[in-house]
């Protein structure tokens, strides 16, 4: 059973003076936050209660849920088993009223097909193919200066006009230079919403922490360098989600 008092309490005093306002957009990165990393991207399913918690809070009237990942809202939607009325935001925001544009797909092709050797070489390296970007994953190299140097090369070899961002064990090379914080920004406006959360663990929800007005509650999971306001560890993830679908009520 979760409890509000995993949580600082200057957190939970930010969430109560948010929870007096609406609308109010709650976001979430997903893997890292919603769901544990595992090895395999496509075994990354949500932690136990996190369904319920999202569910619970999309009922409040005035709050708006949104999914803004990095992955495409396709492979979130079937990794997650997800459903429910939620603003789905995939490819770190480049997908955000739908799927793309069939020329930047080209593109992508393109350099899966630079990239393919260079991760096949490696024992354990994946390359995934997203809608917007392409991925080098290390998480399942064993050998770990292989892994430095796939991360190195891969950086070194693409074309400098690709986006590029690094993250927990990839390094993902983007067609577009769509970013989390801009996509906040985004659905903060479409929504008019007089507050937000966000929550996130990696490199790039340091956009969104960084984007978003100083009185919105953003939320670091986990250890790292940050931005954000507050910070959990990740066993604080459901509990701070019930504990705002609770204040918000
Ligand atoms: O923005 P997010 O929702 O956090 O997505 C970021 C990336 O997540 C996935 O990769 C990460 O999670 C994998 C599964 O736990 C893990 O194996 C990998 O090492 C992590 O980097 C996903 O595969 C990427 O497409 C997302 O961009």
């Amino acid at each position: 059973m979760s409890s509000a008092a995993e949580l600082p309490a200057e957190l939970v005093a930010a969430l109560r003076e948010l929870a007096g306002r609406r609308p109010v957009l709650v976001a979430s990165d997903y893997d890292g936050v919603l769901a544990p990393l595992v090895g395999d991207p496509s075994a990354a399913v949500p932690s136990p209660g996190v369904a319920e918690a999202l569910a619970r809070l999309a009922a409040r009237p005035g709050v708006v849920v949104a999914l803004v990942s990095g992955r495409g809202v396709a492979d979130l939607r079937t990794v997650s088993g997800l459903s429910g009325p939620y603003r789905w935001v995939g490819s770190h925001g480049a997908e955000f009223d739908g799927p793309l544009t069939g020329e930047l797909a080209a593109r992508r092709d393109a350099l899966s097909e630079q990239l393919a050797p260079l991760v096949a070489a490696v024992p354990g390296a994946l390359l995934e193919v997203k809608p917007a970007s392409v991925a080098v994953h290390v998480r399942q190299v064993t050998d770990r200066a292989a892994a430095d140097e796939l991360l190195a090369t891969a950086d070194r070899v693409a074309d400098p006009s690709l986006t590029k961002k690094p993250g927990k064990e990839v390094l993902e090379l983007a067609v577009t230079d769509a970013d989390k914080g801009r996509a906040m920004l985004r659905l903060r406006d479409e929504l008019g919403a007089a507050a937000a959360v966000y929550l996130g663990d990696d490199r790039t929800d340091e956009d969104a922490f960084r984007a978003l007005p100083p009185d919105d509650v953003t939320v670091k999971v986990g250890e790292g360098e940050t931005a954000a306001r507050f910070r959990v560890a990740d066993p604080a993830v459901v509990p701070l989600l019930e504990e705002l679908a609770a204040l918000l009520a």
